[in-house]
């Protein structure tokens, strides 16, 4: 069955590396990818824009094509954003359909800080994407609990609805956030690490520069 993967994010804002990711991903696992903004994200400060500016940009960058795809069920929602209740959300919805979780792999080696994280295993795939630049060393005792449901085999991710760990290999790209925030807060134009669709809207990107007296 064709897979459905969320890969939720702050998206403050979204970029090149998000996008990419994400459609190398649709592309490996054959699935349809939900780009899923926190509301409010479990483990870091507040965002500098708010929910409803970070979906005009998400929406502004998924225009044009329709394989990647927005969902915005954790801004209707109150409180931190746990990824487990979101998922349980997301199985009630789809039966046994495969679900993937696309995670950077900065992410996924933050993983044991998450609530509930072992239970994450009963609901949902992994699809670990590699990300340049980050301190992405795997903790002992995660890669204990991953290893034995480790696969390279994507039939397998189609076949089963949960329970795997996948690494998969997109294009390198050395892009956050924050570094984006960083040169519109110095009143850069970071024009060709955003999606085309923000960088010619100054309303869109009007946080970041407000933010910090620009
Ligand atoms: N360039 C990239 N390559 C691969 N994965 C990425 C990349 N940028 C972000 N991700 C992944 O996308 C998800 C959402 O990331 P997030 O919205 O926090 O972006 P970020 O660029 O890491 O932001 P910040 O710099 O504010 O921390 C995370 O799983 C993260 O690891
Ligand atoms: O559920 C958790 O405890 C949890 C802890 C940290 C991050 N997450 C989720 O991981 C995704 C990426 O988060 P971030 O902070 O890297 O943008 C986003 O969907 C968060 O809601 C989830």
């Amino acid at each position: 069955m064709k897979p459905l993967a969320i890969f939720g994010g702050t998206f403050d804002p979204i970029h090149i590396g998000h996008l990419s990711v994400a459609w190398e991903a649709a592309e490996l696992l054959d699935a349809e990818v939900r780009l899923m903004p926190a509301s409010v994200p479990p483990h870091r400060l507040p965002p500098t824009a708010s929910a409803e500016q970070r979906v005009n940009m998400l929406r502004a960058a998924l225009s044009g094509q329709t394989r990647l795809t927005l969902d915005t069920r954790e801004l209707d929602r109150s409180g931190p954003s746990y990824t487990i209740d979101t998922l349980h959300e997301f199985r009630r919805e789809f039966g046994d359909r495969p679900l993937v979780l696309l995670l950077g792999a900065d992410a996924f080696a933050g993983l044991r800080s998450w609530y509930r994280w072992r239970d994450l295993f009963e609901v949902t795939h992994i699809g670990v994407l590699n990300r340049p630049g980050v301190e992405a060393c795997i903790p002992v005792e995660l890669e204990r609990a991953v290893a034995p449901r480790r696969t390279e085999d994507l039939n397998i991710i189609r076949a089963q609805p949960a329970g795997r760990v996948v690494e998969l290999m997109a294009t390198p790209l050395e892009v956050s956030a924050t570094r984006i925030r960083e040169l519109l807060a110095a009143g850069r134009d970071p024009r060709y690490l955003l999606p085309a669709g923000l960088f010619d809207d100054s309303a869109l990107l009007a946080p970041y520069r407000e933010s910090f007296g620009h």
